[in-house]
């Protein structure tokens, strides 16, 4: 790939200063080099891909057009942000990508003054957008503000309160639409039609001739004049876009630079208002692996650049997410209330497995994850068992709704919460660190965290039986542990804990899948003589009062553990045991939770090597509390 090129003129781009002045075969040229980059950089450290792919040359004419760091890019969800990574200084740190140490695998403000705005999550470019025009426009400021959001995250209501709030005002805001009908899944929605109608209504081919007219000065005044003429004449009514107050541009060929750059220069010169430019783009462009896929390759492992397979080990053990899928799946089959519901996550969930099976029953609603738990609550509140599996990191945007439309009517929605804990390459910023807290604050709320992939199972049979109160089950990214899945999984006795292990001195209770690390710091404590206790809280609400309260009096020594951050079970067991006067009598309590920080990608076992969650910090904290043992013996032990 990029060594059959011979004049290599991206190793000349230092920074987006370095494009300006190119010619347009150059430029296209360096597109061309940006993409051959992209693909063996992804390919040596997976990530995602095929969105990238799809806005190489938009990087390129916006980089080539605005004046960056200047001008503020802000990318939707920052997952396409490989291209502009590598166009703005960071090029030789791109084989580090999603590595701990590393380059995050979105746009991050640490990271560089050319990513203004940090994102992951979806949905939030228009309205930060708008917040940059606005404070430019309070301090005086020149410089162009440009939002670049793709269709997928258009299915958000975030989206839709900044054109509403961004139509009605005069700042002006340039929003580029990066429309390549795909999101994770295939897009869902009304929305989703709506694009669809509006580029096959209007073929971009002839625009692109139109492109032409506008860079020629026959005729037109002023690139300002010119564009005004352009957007009146040729930008046909009846879009959304046009209702909310944008000017909309489009729909143009977002892999034509020839389209795109006097397109961009002359948006450029408009001096008014919001604009929406429509980019007609191909997720994977340019690497026919990619093209090919169904998921046009939105987040790979390593993979090989010639035949585009993915080298992903063996896996040991089921995902938690299959379990899930399938054990709700088979559930459904004798329960027709059943529903679940994805806010576009279906295969990262597996709701697709359900799905499958049940198609009327299953409801992918696009990135809404508010809308998805509202109506889920609907759903519940006519009689339903919704099942809404959305990844804790993300339900955090439908919080209110859990608690307003959910909770307070203790409305049986159950909830499936997916990517519990840290989850290596992507970072703080999907990190499922606060569901715990968040959900154990509401009354009514049943929450659970299952240790491994049997107990899982359980756990959504367990959650079928709640029909009047809303439920949780956390459960983390990935494989379980390899046990056995019991054929038919018996529901669990509500606010009953287990104990996996007796002993006399240290109690470690464990809520989620830390306890096998419990179990291991168990073995390194026995070494040494320290015998432990070790339990499975499985409930953090209710909580299991006769099991916590019968630690407390029967150890030296407790410790919880949970992979969330502080104000999580550990709280709750700390508050409870201090409610009964418990700690009265000289307990040595240690709760360990996440740190009180946000913590960067790395590789899971490592992310929780640095929290201090794992078997070695366990024990050590027990000697630490007890005053006896020997913590060098116990990282010995733990690293032999
Ligand atoms: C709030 C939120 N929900 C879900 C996701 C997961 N997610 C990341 S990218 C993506 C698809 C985005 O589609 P689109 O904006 O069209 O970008 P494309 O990948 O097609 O370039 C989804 C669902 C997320 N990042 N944030
Ligand atoms: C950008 C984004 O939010 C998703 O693509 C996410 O990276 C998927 O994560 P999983 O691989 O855990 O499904
Ligand atoms: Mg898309």
């Amino acid at each position: 790939m990029t060594e059959t090129r011979p004049n290599r003129l991206l190793d000349a781009i230092n920074s987006p200063d370095d494009l300006k002045g190119r010619s347009r075969e150059e430029l296209k040229q360096i597109a061309a080099e940006v993409r051959d980059e992209v693909i063996d950089v992804v390919s040596v450290t997976g990530g995602h891909l095929g969105s990238g792919l799809g806005v190489v040359e938009l990087t390129v004419a916006i980089h080539s057009v605005f004046n960056a760091p200047a001008d503020k890019l802000i990318f939707d969800v920052g997952h396409q942000c490989y291209p502009h990574k590598i166009l703005t200084g960071r090029r030789d740190q791109m084989r580090t990508l999603r590595q701990g140490g590393g380059l995050s695998g979105f746009t991050k403000r640490a990271e560089s003054e050319y990513d203004p705005f940090g994102a992951a999550h979806a949905s939030t470019s228009i309205s930060a957008g708008h917040g940059f025009a606005k404070a430019r426009d309070l301090q005086d400021g020149e410089n162009h503000v440009i939002s670049v959001i793709g269709d997928g995250s258009m299915s958000a209501g975030m989206a839709y309160e900044a054109m509403n709030n961004a139509g009605a005002d005069k700042s002006r805001l340039i929003v580029i639409l990066n429309d390549n009908d795909m999101s994770i899944a295939p897009p869902v929605g009304a929305m989703s039609n709506h694009l669809s109608k509006l580029v096959s209504s209007r073929p971009y081919r002839g625009l692109r001739k139109i492109a032409k007219k506008m860079v020629s000065p026959m005729g037109l005044e002023s690139p300002a004049r010119r564009a005004e003429e352009y957007l009146r004449g040729f930008a046909m009514g009846g879009t959304m876009f046009e209702e909310l107050g944008f000017y909309y541009v489009g729909p143009i060929d977002g892999h034509d630079l020839d389209t795109l750059i006097p397109i961009l220069e002359n948006v450029k010169a408009m001096r008014e208002g919001p604009i929406l430019i429509h980019a007609v783009t191909q997720k994977g462009k340019g690497y026919a692996p990619a093209e090919n896929s169904a998921d046009k390759y939105h987040g790979v492992s390593k993979f090989s650049v010639v035949t585009g397979e993915q080298s992903k080990p063996k896996p040991k053990a089921l995902a938690y997410q299959k379990v899930f899928g399938q054990t709700l799946a088979k559930l459904a089959e004798t329960d027709d209330k059943i529903c679940a519901i994805t806010a576009a996550m279906p295969s990262g969930t597996s709701t697709d497995v359900f799905a499958k099976q049940f198609p009327d029953r299953h409801f992918d609603v696009g990135i809404a994850e508010q809308h998805a738990v509202t109506f889920a609550a609907g759903l519940a509140a006519d009689g339903m068992r919704p099942y809404a599996a959305i990844y804790s990191t993300f339900l955090q945007r439908g919080y209110d709704q859990v608690v307003h439309d959910v909770a307070i009517q203790k409305l049986p929605v159950r909830f499936a919460i997916d990517r519990a804990g840290l989850v290596g390459a992507d970072g703080a910023t999907h990190a499922g660190s606060f569901d715990i807290g968040y959900l154990g604050a509401l009354p009514g709320m049943v929450c659970m965290a299952a240790a491994d992939e049997a107990d899982l199972a359980r756990m959504v049979v367990t959650a079928n039986q709640i029909d009047d109160a809303p439920s949780a089950f956390r459960y983390p990214r990935g494989e379980g542990i390899g046990i056995e899945i019991p054929e038919n999984p018996q529901p669990l006795e509500i606010g009953k804990g287990r104990i996996m292990r007796e002993g006399t001195t240290i109690a470690i209770l464990s809520y989620g899948t830390r306890l096998a690390e419990a179990q291991k710091a168990a073995d390194l404590l026995a070494a040494q003589g320290l015998s432990a206790t070790v339990a499975d809280a499985r409930f953090a609400k209710p909580l299991d009062a006769d099991l916590v309260e019968r630690l407390a009096r029967e150890h030296e020594v407790l410790i919880t553990i949970e992979e969330g951050a502080t104000g999580g079970f550990g709280s709750f067991v700390l508050e409870h045991l201090a409610k009964v006067g418990a700690l009265d009598k000289g307990l040595k309590i240690r709760p360990m939770t996440l740190p009180d920080e946000f913590q960067d990608q790395d590789t899971p076992y490592l992310m929780y090597e640095a929290a201090g969650l794992n078997a070695r910090h366990i024990a050590a904290r027990a000697i630490e509390a007890l005053g006896r043992g020997d913590i060098a013996e116990i990282n010995r032990l733990a690293s032999a």
